[in-house]
C-alpha cells in the first residue's frame, strides 16, 4: 500500500480512533483524500460523493438514479412497491436491478437531490392483496420470496430464507409486529435487512452496543448497502441530518438517541417511508433478562408514535420486529408488554437448540497457573501442533497490557490466599449470616463494567467492537508483528477459541500464561486500550490469533464463523449468558465444542453491581439456575439449555454433550441420609416455632449473636447430624449440599429467604410434601442421581474428625468463649503481605479452633 502523507496519516488515525480497520480507513482516505467526513461516509457507504464515479467504477458499481422523494407522501402498504416492480420486471427489468440501483444511491448534497430526485419505484398501489400474504399460501407469497431469494443470492451469497426468517417477513408484510425468537447465529440480522432491500424504505434498528451497530454498517457496506449508526458513538452530526433525509436504507441507532429522534422519525417515515423497527437484542427490554438495558424499556414510544392512528399519512402501522436468541417466556412476556407490541403481535419462534454445539462440564479450581496447565494442556497441544506447521508467534498482548498483567499476577496469587476450600467451612460461615455482603471483598477494579447494570448504553462504544471479517485479506499473506508472513490458512487453522472468564484480572493472566507457553492468545476486556482491542478483533478474524481470552465485552454480536471452541473459565452468571456467548461458536455449522470449567466444590458468587434488591433477587435466581446446569449429572445438556428458554425438548436429546456420551452416574439410595436431614431440620424448626427458642439452646450464640444470624443454615444441620451419628461421620459437605439440593428440587424442603451473594441453599424449612415422604422412618428406597459436587466430594474423600471436634467442642466453655470472641470480631481483611512475607499455602489453611483435617 502506498504511503500516506502526514495529514492522510491524522485522517486514517482519527478513523482507527473511530473505530475502523486501519487497512479500509487507508484506502477511504486515499480515494477521497484527507476530509475525515467524507472518509467515514466513503467506508460506509461505499462511495463519496465528490467521486462518486470514479469509485463506482473503480469498484465496478453502475451509476444509479435517483429513489429519494421530495414532497410528503403517502406511507402506503409495505407491498405497494411490488406493483411497480411487477412492472419493472414485465418492462424487462428485474427487480434486483431496480430495486438495487435505487438503493445504491449517492447524494452529493441532500437537499438539493432531494428535491430534484424523482419518486422512487415503491411508493405505488400494491398488485398483492393483503389477505393473500397473510395467508402466506398465494402465488404471490412465493414470488416475493423467489424476489427475496434473489436479492439474497446477489447481495449476501445466500441461496435461500431459512423457515423463520420467511415466517418473520411474512409477519412483516402483513403489518404486523413480531418478535423474533431464534437460536444464536441462526440469521436473524437479514430478517430486518431484507425489508429495507424490498421497498427501499428506510429500517431503523436499535441496537444495544456502538460497536456492534459500527461493526453491522461495516458488513452492510460491504454488501453494498447504505447504512449508517447514530448516537454518541458518531462524531459526524452530519450522518444524522442525512439519516434523517433518508439517505441510508438501514439506520442502525441506540435506545437514547431514536426516543430523541422521533419528531424527525416521523417525517421520514411522511417523505421515505420507514419499513420496519427493528429492536435487536431484545431482551435488554427486559429486567428479567441477563442484560437489562433501562433504556430500552422507553422503546415503547415507538408503537405509540408510529402508527396509523397517530400519524394521518400513515395506512398501517409501521410495523416492530423484536429480536433476540435469549429469552425465557418470562423475558418474552415481558419485551411484548414493555414495548406495547400491538395484540395481533406474532412471536416467529425456531428452536434454540444448536444441534452442532457438543456441551460439556468439567471441575477445575479456575485459579492458578497450576489449573491453567491442567485445563488448558489439550488446548495448548492441539494449537502447539498447528503452530509446528505455521510459524511464529504474534506480540499480541501489547504493552500497556503487559503491564496490567504483571499486576495481575501479582493479584493472583493473592487469592490462592484465600481460595481455599475450608472458605466454607468457617464457622462464621456455617451459622446464618445476614446479607451483609455488598461485593466490596472483591475487587471492582477488576471486575468488567459491562456487569453494572446502570451503565450507560454509549459507555459500550469499545465494549464489544466487532469488526466485519476481512474477507479481502483472507488468504492473502498478512505480515506478523515482526514483519514476517504468517500463514495460518484455513486448511492449517482449524478456527480460534474464545475463553470467557468472569474478570478483567482472568483475561489478562490467562492470556499471558498461553503466550507464555508458545499459543498466539490475547487478552480482551474492556479496561484495555482501544488500540489493542482493535488489533484483537483485527487478528481474531483474520486468523492470526489462535485464542482470545474475554470477558463479557466480546460477546454479542461475534459473528466469526469458525469459532471451533467456547471455554467458560469459572461460573458465567447466567445461562442466558452463557448460552449467548456459547454461541459465538460453530457458525458455520461444523461441530464446535462448549466446555464450562467451573470448581464444583464451591458455590458461585453474584459478581458485585448497582442492583435493586428485585434486580438482586433475579440475578441470584440466574445464576443460581447456571450453578444446577453445572451440577448436574443426568440429563441432557442442550435439553437444560433450550428448555431454559421455554422449549419443548421432551424426549430429545443432543447425543453430543458429556452427559449424553458418557452416561449419568449410578443412582445410589439416600432414603436414610434424606430421612435424616430432614427430620434434623424439622426438629429444629419444631423446637423453634416457639419465639422463647434461642441459640443459646444449641449452645450457639448469645443476644449479641442472634443480631448477626436469626437461624442456623445447612452447615449447622450437617454437623448436627455428624455430632449425633458416627456413622455419617465420613460424608463430606458436598455430599449433603448436593442431596438438599436434591431434596429441595423434589419438594421435600425449602429455600428460605436467603438471598445473598452465594447461589446454595443455606436456610431450610421442610414441607408438607417432605413431611409425608420423610418424615417418618421410611425403607422405600429413595434412588437419586449423585450430583456433580457429590461426585466431587466422592473423589476426595476426607475424615471430618475435625468437623466433629469443632462441634463438640461448643461444649466447652473455654473453647466456646474463644470462639464467641472471635464471632464478634468484624472481619478484617488482612493486610497484604508482601511477596516474599507471604506464607506457603498449606499453613494459611489453619483455622485457630480446627484441626487439621
Ligand atoms: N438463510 C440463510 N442461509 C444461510 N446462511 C444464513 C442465512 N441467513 C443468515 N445466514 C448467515 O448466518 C450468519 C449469522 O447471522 P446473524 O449474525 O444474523 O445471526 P444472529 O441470529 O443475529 O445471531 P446472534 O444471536 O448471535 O446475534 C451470518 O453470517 C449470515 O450470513
Ligand atoms: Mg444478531
Amino acid at each position: 500500500m502506498d504511503k500516506l502523507d502526514s495529514s492522510s496519516d491524522e485522517v486514517v488515525m482519527k478513523l482507527v480512533e473511530m473505530g475502523f480497520e486501519k487497512l479500509v480507513a487507508m484506502e477511504a482516505v486515499k480515494a477521497v483524500g484527507n476530509s475525515c467526513d467524507d472518509a467515514v461516509e466513503y467506508v460506509l457507504k461505499g462511495h463519496h460523493k465528490s467521486g462518486t464515479s470514479k469509485i463506482n467504477k473503480a469498484l465496478g458499481r453502475r451509476a444509479m438514479p435517483s429513489s429519494f422523494s421530495s414532497g410528503p407522501m403517502r406511507q402506503s402498504s409495505l407491498l405497494d412497491h411490488f406493483k411497480s416492480v411487477d412492472r419493472n420486471s414485465k418492462k424487462g427489468h428485474s427487480f434486483d436491478a431496480t430495486v438495487a440501483d435505487s438503493q445504491l444511491e449517492t447524494l452529493s448534497d441532500p437537499s438539493e437531490e432531494l428535491r430534484k430526485s424523482s419518486p422512487p419505484v415503491f411508493f405505488e398501489s400494491s398488485c398483492f392483496p393483503d389477505t393473500q400474504l397473510s395467508n402466506g399460501c398465494s402465488e404471490a407469497s412465493s414470488t416475493w420470496e423467489k424476489r427475496v431469494n434473489s436479492i439474497l443470492r446477489i447481495r449476501f451469497g445466500i441461496s435461500s430464507l431459512k423457515s423463520f426468517q420467511r415466517e418473520a417477513l411474512s409477519t412483516w408484510f402483513a403489518h404486523k409486529d413480531c418478535l423474533v425468537l431464534a437460536a444464536t447465529g441462526s440469521g436473524k440480522s437479514l430478517c430486518f435487512q431484507i425489508p429495507a432491500l424490498l421497498t427501499g424504505k428506510v429500517v431503523v434498528v436499535i441496537s444495544p452496543l456502538i460497536s456492534l451497530m459500527h461493526d453491522q454498517c461495516l458488513k452492510l457496506s460491504m454488501h453494498k448497502i447504505s447504512a449508517c449508526f447514530l448516537g454518541s458513538g458518531q462524531l459526524d452530526n452530519r450522518i444524522e441530518q442525512k439519516a434523517m433525509q433518508g439517505m441510508y436504507q438501514i439506520i442502525y441507532v441506540c435506545p437514547e438517541t431514536v426516543v430523541r429522534l422521533i419528531k424527525p422519525l416521523q417525517r421520514l417515515a411522511q417523505t421515505h417511508g420507514i419499513a420496519l423497527f427493528a429492536i435487536d437484542e431484545a431482551h435488554c427490554v427486559s429486567k428479567w433478562g441477563h442484560d437489562f438495558r433501562p433504556q430500552y424499556r422507553r422503546l415503547s414510544v415507538l408503537r405509540e408514535n408510529f402508527c396509523a392512528s397517530k400519524l394521518e399519512f400513515l395506512e398501517y402501522d409501521v410495523p416492530i420486529m423484536a429480536l433476540t436468541a435469549t429469552a425465557t417466556s418470562h423475558v418474552q412476556e415481558d419485551i411484548l408488554e414493555s414495548l406495547h407490541l400491538s395484540k395481533e403481535t406474532k412471536t416467529v419462534l425456531t428452536s434454540f437448540f444448536r444441534p452442532n454445539l457438543q456441551f460439556s462440564v468439567k471441575h477445575s479450581r479456575t485459579k492458578s497457573s497450576a489449573s491453567y496447565a491442567k485445563d488448558f494442556q489439550n488446548l495448548i497441544d492441539f494449537y502447539s501442533e498447528k503452530r509446528k506447521a505455521t510459524g511464529k508467534k504474534l506480540a499480541v498482548i501489547s504493552r500497556e497490557s503487559e503491564e496490567q498483567t504483571d499486576s495481575g499476577y501479582h493479584d493472583a496469587e493473592n487469592i490462592h490466599e484465600t481460595d481455599s476450600d475450608d472458605d466454607e467451612e468457617d464457622p462464621e460461615n456455617s451459622l446464618a449470616k445476614p446479607n451483609s455482603s455488598n461485593g466490596k471483598e472483591m475487587s471492582e477494579d477488576y471486575l468488567e463494567d459491562e456487569t453494572n447494570i446502570s451503565q450507560r448504553v454509549d459507555d459500550w462504544d469499545v465494549a464489544c467492537g466487532e469488526f466485519c471479517e476481512m474477507s479481502v485479506l483472507s488468504g492473502k499473506q498478512i505480515p506478523d508483528a515482526s514483519g514476517h508472513e504468517n500463514s495460518l490458512q484455513e486448511k492449517d487453522f482449524e478456527g480460534p477459541t474464545i475463553i470467557y472468564v468472569p474478570t478483567r484480572k482472568e483475561s489478562v493472566n490467562i492470556a499471558k500464561y498461553l503466550y507464555g507457553v508458545g499459543l498466539k492468545a490475547a487478552a480482551y476486556n474492556a479496561s484495555l486500550p482501544k488500540k489493542h482491542l482493535r488489533q484483537v478483533h483485527q487478528e481474531f478474524h483474520e486468523n492470526k490469533l489462535q485464542v482470545v481470552v474475554a470477558t463479557i465485552a466480546f460477546g454479542m454480536g461475534i459473528d466469526k464463523k469458525n469459532v471451533r471452541k467456547i471455554i467458560h473459565y469459572g461460573w458465567p452468571q447466567s445461562l442466558e449468558a452463557y448460552y449467548q456467548e456459547a454461541g459465538r461458536a460453530g457458525r458455520d455449522g461444523e461441530l464446535a465444542e462448549c466446555v464450562l470449567y467451573a470448581n464444583l466444590s464451591r458455590v458461585p458468587t453474584l459478581l458485585p453491581s448497582h442492583r435493586s434488591k428485585e434486580q438482586t433477587e433475579q440475578a441470584y435466581k440466574m445464576l443460581s439456575d447456571c450453578f444446577r446446569y453445572g451440577m448436574n449429572t443426568s440429563q441432557c445438556r442442550a435439553k437444560i439449555l433450550v428448555e431454559y428458554f421455554g422449549e419443548d425438548f421432551s424426549s430429545k436429546k443432543c447425543n453430543l454433550c458429556d452427559v449424553c456420551t458418557e452416561g449419568p452416574p449410578e443412582q445410589v439410595n439416600v432414603r436414610e441420609e434424606a430421612n435424616l436431614l430432614f427430620q434434623v431440620i424439622t426438629a429444629f424448626h419444631v423446637e423453634n416455632s416457639s419465639e422463647h427458642t434461642s441459640y443459646e439452646d444449641y449452645g450457639l450464640g448469645n443476644s449479641e449473636q442472634k443480631k448477626l444470624s436469626h437461624k442456623p443454615n445447612l452447615l449447622f444441620f450437617i454437623s448436627r447430624i455428624r455430632e449425633q451419628s458416627q456413622k455419617f461421620m465420613e460424608i463430606d459437605r458436598l455430599w449433603w449440599k448436593g442431596l438438599a439440593r436434591i431434596m429441595e428440587a423434589e419438594g421435600y424442603i425449602k429455600e428460605m429467604d436467603n438471598k445473598g451473594r452465594r447461589v446454595e441453599i443455606a436456610y431450610i424449612e421442610p414441607t408438607e410434601k417432605g413431611k409425608k415422604q420423610l418424615d417418618f422412618q421410611e425403607d422405600k428406597p429413595l434412588y437419586v442421581y449423585p450430583e456433580a459436587d457429590m461426585l466431587v466430594s466422592l473423589r476426595q474423600r476426607r475424615t471430618y474428625s475435625g468437623f466433629s471436634d469443632w462441634g463438640k467442642g461448643w461444649a466447652d466453655p473455654e473453647i466456646r468463649r474463644q470462639r464467641l470472641e472471635a464471632m464478634k470480631r468484624p472481619r478484617e481483611r488482612r493486610p497484604r503481605r508482601e511477596r516474599s512475607q507471604q506464607r506457603p499455602l498449606k499453613l494459611q489453611k489453619k483455622i485457630p479452633w480446627r484441626s487439621k483435617e
